[in-house]
């Protein structure tokens, strides 16, 4: 059976939580998670599921997907007697493992909302055997995997076939449409002969493919497809929201570090950016590049530990800087990132054929997935600093902004050698006939960005640009894996504890070796061109009328700021302080008139204990 749903569909509009059949329990968790209205797909969605069919949802990025089938799922678990079945009644399967620690903690806040004893467990390929073994034998009712981990789980008899075939109820595989594109074919495959026939499967995805109809035959029995796309639109336009907003910036390839500089600089975007790279260099190299001006950014990359990864995440989210660049699927073009890739490209046909098994690549993390699916929190601007290669890529790019029915912009930087691309995505998501078309063409020219205001700044971003050589950003590389090592395992243990502690390790430290020259940091009035000031202090005043008055960074107080910090009881010094002296200034000068020796503080320490 089909299902296609358009959203002008308004008497579902008005359907809330409380009139979905929802466990008291669920409406509680869904309250205290502040959601108001179930999305259309959850509209949709949950009473299927929660009938017992197995169901194909389609729907765009960002549309609560996760929910769509976590809700129903869970309830299931409080209206039936789970007997006494000794595996997990449910499995939910992801292509990465940022994916796998999203959905992870998605359930475990609905279950300790709902209370009860049930029990979810994530299982990753980076953990060892026996940290899986003793996991399984705590008799979790729920398993969050990949299906790689689930199959090696299989193989080495840690989940037995006997007892998945009598506990299993409900399978659900999402972002479907890229499981197998990451090379999951192999897994997938062995895994269904243990999935009960009496199970629930459940597929969710943002785009339709090839892929997905592979996966319907492998795991479904007779699903429903559930549709749903924009009013008035092609179902191809339906995976962008309409409330995001999409721009293209032409440029020369060795001028995009310009441009961005430019969006960045010139307070053109909005607070906080996504911005895409094609591979780990170019990120690190637009990272040292905006260390210069004073820009700070993390790079989020394959081949940092996965504690790392899932912190500059947390720390994204929560405010704490707001630039990041992220390589994205495996697309970071080293080893598995290579091979993913190249699969993508081929039409994402023999990614088993070409290369066998899965290989846990050690340097780039195969598991690794940035773009499908991760929920970034508030990124207002996404930029494709390099062009995504497939329409699939850019759909799911941009879909990190625009979340949840908030708006967002993309800005693409397209290059002449990127031109054809370009034009494909467009084609694929808006038809032949709107390119060239600016009536009808949904990634319009950027309008913001004048050729005065770039050419202001093209001799100072050029200079900085020559100074990030080749030996820079491998250097830069290589200091930034040495430090996210050492700080991974005291990450996981710390934080397990201090979940409060976020803010002590900032990813988006300076790497470059040259300081960064303080006049950098703004740009004079000479340099300033009229119409784009003009655009920067609309885009403060839309901001602030939105009640984001600088973004959502939260800020530590500088010393001289912070009471607390900077507050001493001797009114002279008071007075210094308030005059800018900082404490060793004070202390100098105090030293200077009573004709004392300034010593550093252990020093006095040792001194007076000596005494
Ligand atoms: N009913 C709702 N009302 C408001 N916000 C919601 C609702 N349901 C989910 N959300 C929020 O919407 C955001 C996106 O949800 P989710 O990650 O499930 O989207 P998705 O459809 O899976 O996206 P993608 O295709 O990119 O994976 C999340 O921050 C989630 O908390």
């Amino acid at each position: 059976m089909e299902i296609t749903r358009k959203d002008d569909e308004e008497e579902e509009e008005e359907l809330e939580f409380e009139d979905m059949g929802l466990d008291p329990r669920l409406l509680r968790a869904v309250s205290k998670r502040g959601l108001s209205k179930p999305t259309p797909i959850q509209l949709k969605a949950i009473p299927l599921i929660l009938e017992g069919k197995d169901v194909i949802a389609r729907a765009k990025t960002g549309s609560g997907k996760t929910l769509a089938y976590l809700l129903p799922l869970l309830q299931k678990y409080m209206t039936d007697q789970r007997g006494v079945a000794s595996g997990p009644s449910a499995m939910v399967l992801v292509p990465t493992r940022e994916l796998c620690q999203q959905v992870y903690s998605e359930l475990t806040t609905l279950l300790g909302y709902c209370g009860g004893g049930w029990k979810a467990i994530q299982l990753t390929s980076s953990m060892s055997s026996s940290s899986m073994r003793s996991l399984i034998s705590s008799g979790p009712d729920i398993v969050v995997s990949t299906p790689a981990c689930v199959a090696t789980c299989i193989t080495n008899n840690l989940l037995r076939s006997s007892t998945l075939q009598g506990s299993l109820s409900t399978l659900v595989l999402d972002e479907a449409d890229l499981l197998l594109s990451f090379g999951y074919e192999d897994d997938i495959r062995s895994l269904a002969p243990h999935v009960p026939r009496k199970c629930q499967c459940l597929l969710m995805s943002a785009t339709s493919s090839a892929d997905v109809e592979k996966l319907k035959k492998l795991v479904l029995h007779n699903p429903v497809t559930l549709t749903l796309i924009e009013a008035e639109s092609k179902e191809e336009d339906g995976i962008i929201p309409d409330s995001v907003q999409q721009f293209l910036i032409s440029c020369k390839s060795e001028d995009k570090l310009l441009h961005i500089l430019a969006l960045l600089h010139l307070g053109l975007v909005q607070k906080k950016v996504l911005i895409f790279v094609n591979t780990i260099d170019t990120g690190f190299r637009l990272k040292l590049f905006l260390e210069q001006f004073g820009i700070r950014s993390a790079v989020l990359n394959a081949q940092l530990p996965q504690n790392s990864r899932v912190h500059i995440l947390q720390e994204f989210n929560i405010g704490l800087f707001d630039y990041l660049i992220a390589t994205d699927d495996g697309n970071s073009g080293e080893n598995d990132g290579k091979r993913l890739y190249n699969a993508q490209q081929q039409g994402k046909k023999d990614v088993q054929k070409s290369n066998g098994k899965r290989k846990s690549g050690k340097q780039a993390d195969s598991e690794f997935g940035v773009v499908r699916g991760i929920d970034f929190k508030n990124v207002q601007t996404v930029v494709n600093f390099d062009m995504p290669k497939t329409p699939s890529n850019y759909v799911h790019r941009i879909g990190r902004t625009g979340r949840a029915r908030s708006t967002g912009t993309s800005i693409s930087l397209v290059s002449s050698e990127e031109q054809c691309d370009f034009d494909k995505i467009q084609a694929s998501l808006y038809g032949d006939n709107d390119i060239g078309n600016k009536k009808t063409m949904r990634i319009l020219p950027f309008p913001l960005l004048t050729k005065e205001a770039i050419e202001s700044l093209r001799y100072r971003a050029e200079d900085v640009a020559r100074g990030v050589t080749k030996v820079a950003i491998k250097e830069a590389r290589a200091k930034e894996l040495r430090l996210e090592i050492l700080n991974s395992e005291k990450l996981k243990a710390h934080f397990e504890d201090h979940p409060t502690d976020l803010e002590l390790l900032k990813h988006d430290k300076v790497l470059s070796k040259r300081q960064p020259l303080p006049h950098l940091k703004c740009v004079p009035e000479y340099m300033r061109d009229p119409n784009t000031e003009a655009a920067s202090k609309a885009l403060k005043l839309s901001r602030a009328a939105m009640g984001q008055p600088s973004g959502f960074r939260r800020k530590r107080k500088p010393r001289a700021e912070d009471p607390l910090r900077s507050f001493s009881v001797n009114p002279k010094r008071r007075k210094l302080e308030k005059n800018g002296v900082n404490s060793t200034l004070w202390s100098r000068a105090k030293a200077k008139k009573t004709g004392e020796k300034v010593r550093d503080k252990r020093k006095k320490k040792k001194h007076r204990r000596h005494k």
